[in-house]
């Protein structure tokens, strides 16, 4: 391949085993992540995020597999892939007794050895998480959401072509937790292709353009999330707060084309859909028909947690 080809994958991960002991954390795991893309890896604790990041970067050994970076091969000494290659994990990794200018510099420094450049850089990643006002500030003197920022300076700022993030939002506050979201973004519009860890499928949903669902070392589903929803039988979800109902109402309303699941609890029944369309209509049309006095009505369309559900028979939070 010569150095005009476009690349068409970031990452290549083939039939990756890893075991701890006797514990298998990868089993014949597959992983293509496009140049360009946000790719979402979604699965519940202890489902192997962080241990196929691991191997991917080598930093762990692995059993069996292959794994390619930029369409070269990855190993532990492959100092010119990873100098392409930036990581921000779930625990804050900086010095303590450096400022936040320092640990910034640091971790640049381990990459970009012209001086003047490196200053832009750092002054940049200081720029991009907005820690301007805490340059001389040790870590310990930073709130949770500074540190977080802190940390994503420390990972992106030699301006890495493609971006590992895991986990970054745990325990991070809602405000902040979508000041990194919209850097995620935005890194992504500038060029560098981003994996994101989570087990929260509302993240995933918001900024991956393709998201595989992993469980127990091994992929569940792969696809963007219309695709991963389309997987699913369930399409909608009508709930209607209407806490008078009659066993014959609630037996007719059940019988309404389409419906294949219900519940009906504190006055709230809730109508799961299989396909059919003007559901909702239907369901008006019931309740005015038989004067049944209803307050809320709302439909919710699936999540990637019904695309787990239905797939794996429990739910990503468990
Ligand atoms: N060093 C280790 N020794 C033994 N088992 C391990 C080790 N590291 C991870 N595991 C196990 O391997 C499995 C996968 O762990 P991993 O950390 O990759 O999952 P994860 O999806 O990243 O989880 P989390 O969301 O909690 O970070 C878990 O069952 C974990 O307990």
């Amino acid at each position: 391949m010569n150095e005009e080809t476009v690349m068409e994958y970031a990452i290549e991960v083939k039939d990756l085993v890893k075991r701890y002991k006797d514990f298998v954390a990868l089993s014949h795991f597959d992983l293509e992540v496009k140049e360009g893309e946000i790719f979402g890896l979604l699965g519940p604790n202890g489902s192997g995020k962080t241990t196929t990041i691991n191997c991917i970067l080598s930093l762990l050994t692995y059993d069996q597999g292959d794994v390619r970076v930029f369409g070269k091969k990855m190993t532990s000494t492959s100092y010119d892939l990873k100098r392409e290659i930036g990581v921000v994990m779930q625990n804050v990794a900086v010095f303590d007794e450096m400022t936040v200018y320092e640990n910034i510099d640091y971790f640049c420094g381990l990459y970009i050895r012209d001086k003047k450049m490196r200053k832009q850089y750092v002054e940049d990643a200081i720029a991009f998480v907005e820690l301007q006002d805490y340059k001389k500030f040790l870590p310990k003197k930073l709130s949770g959401g500074l540190l977080r920022r802190l940390n994503i300076a420390c990972g992106i700022a030699h301006k890495p072509k493609l971006i590992f993030f895991d986990e970054p939002t745990v325990a991070v506050d809602p405000q902040s937790r979508n000041k990194i979201l919209e850097g995620i973004v935005e890194l992504n519009k500038k060029g560098a292709t981003i994996i994101y860890t989570s087990h929260y499928m509302e993240e995933v949903e918001q900024i991956c353009s393709r998201i595989l669902i992993m469980d127990k070392g091994q992929k569940v589903a792969l696809g963007t999330k219309e695709e991963l929803k389309k997987m699913i039988k369930k399409t909608e979800s009508i709930f209607i707060e209407a806490p008078a109902l009659t066993d014959e109402q609630l037996l007719e309303l059940r019988q309404l084309p389409h419906v294949y699941d219900s519940s009906y609890q504190d006055g709230m029944l809730k109508l799961i859909y299989s396909g059919g369309n003007h559901n909702l209509i239907r369901v008006m049309e019931y309740m005015k028909e038989h004067a049944v006095l209803f307050g809320k009505v709302y439909t919710e369309l699936p999540s990637l947690n019904d695309v787990f559900l239905e797939i794996t028979g429990k739910t990503l939070r468990d």
